[in-house]
């Protein structure tokens, strides 16, 4: 079943550590979207799990032919919809897993992949303190925009977002559209997220993709949510509390 529109979905949900359920939820945002005609639905950051210590990271985690993944690939082919997502990918030997982007054509073959290059390092003041690197690999390259019904898409994720020199290398490699899956803390998102995606999207003159995580996932981690999709005049609106929105 093959769906000829041009529209694009976002999504956000709030995954935890219990991926069976948020592969339920995946699954649900992909139905929702192709039923609402998407050519292409978007979904966060880390949305095989949010752990909360590096051990569990290094137990929940798995190859790219694993089955959180080919779960999604399956739901992608019978609802004939194209579908980004963010997980994090075992790399063996490492003890640590990449933080990736897989682009899933309407086949449910795998056409894209991108592993996170800028790791998310903070200590704020009275805010969180996130060591990404502890337990996740930098990636090492750009990747070409991936083909795509809606256009070329330029893959980032994340804390990405605050590098604007990836997005205009991803512009002058003739992206159309960047994403950005996120899971935002929710103080620099507060602070941050709009006006970084309006920026990269009007200096770039890209349509911008933001998927997002949202909520309280464990004891320890909230995130900021708003999902959005913005045009390269920098247009776009995100809601607090919904599913998705295409
Ligand atoms: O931890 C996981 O499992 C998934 N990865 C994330 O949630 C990453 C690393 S902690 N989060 C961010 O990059 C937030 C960036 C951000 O909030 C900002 O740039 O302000």
């Amino acid at each position: 079943m093959a769906i000829h529109s041009r529209l694009a979905a976002v999504g956000q949900f709030c995954a935890t550590a219990v991926k069976q359920a948020n592969q339920q939820a995946c699954i649900e945002l992909i139905r929702k979207a192709s039923e609402r005609q998407a050519k292409m639905v978007f979904l966060p950051e880390a949305s095989d799990f949010i752990a909360s210590n590096k051990e569990e990271v290094w137990k929940l985690s798995e190859t790219l032919d694993g089955p959180f993944l080919q779960g999604i690939q399956y739901a992608a082919k019978s609802a004939g919809i194209w579908v980004s997502i963010g997980i994090h990918e075992t790399s063996l030997p490492q003890t640590k897993v990449f933080n990736t982007q897989v682009i899933v054509s309407d086949t449910g073959d795998i056409v894209g992949k991108y592993r996170k290059i800028h790791l998310f390092d903070i200590e704020m003041r009275d805010g969180p303190q996130l060591s990404e690197s502890d337990q996740i690999l930098r990636g090492e390259r750009l990747e070409e925009p991936v083909d795509t019904p809606l256009g070329k898409i330029g893959m980032q994720i994340c804390y990405d977002l605050r590098f604007a020199e990836a997005a205009i290398l991803m512009r002058k490699k003739n992206a159309d559209i960047l994403t950005y899956p996120s899971a935002f803390t929710v103080p620099t998102g507060l602070a941050h997220w709009e006006p970084l995606l309006r920026a990269r999207a009007i200096e770039t003159q890209c349509f911008v993709i933001a998927s997002a995580q949202i909520g309280q996932h464990n004891e320890k981690r909230a995130s900021f949510g708003h999902a959005m999709i913005i045009d390269p005049w920098g247009t776009g609106k995100s809601r607090m509390n919904f599913e998705i929105n295409v």
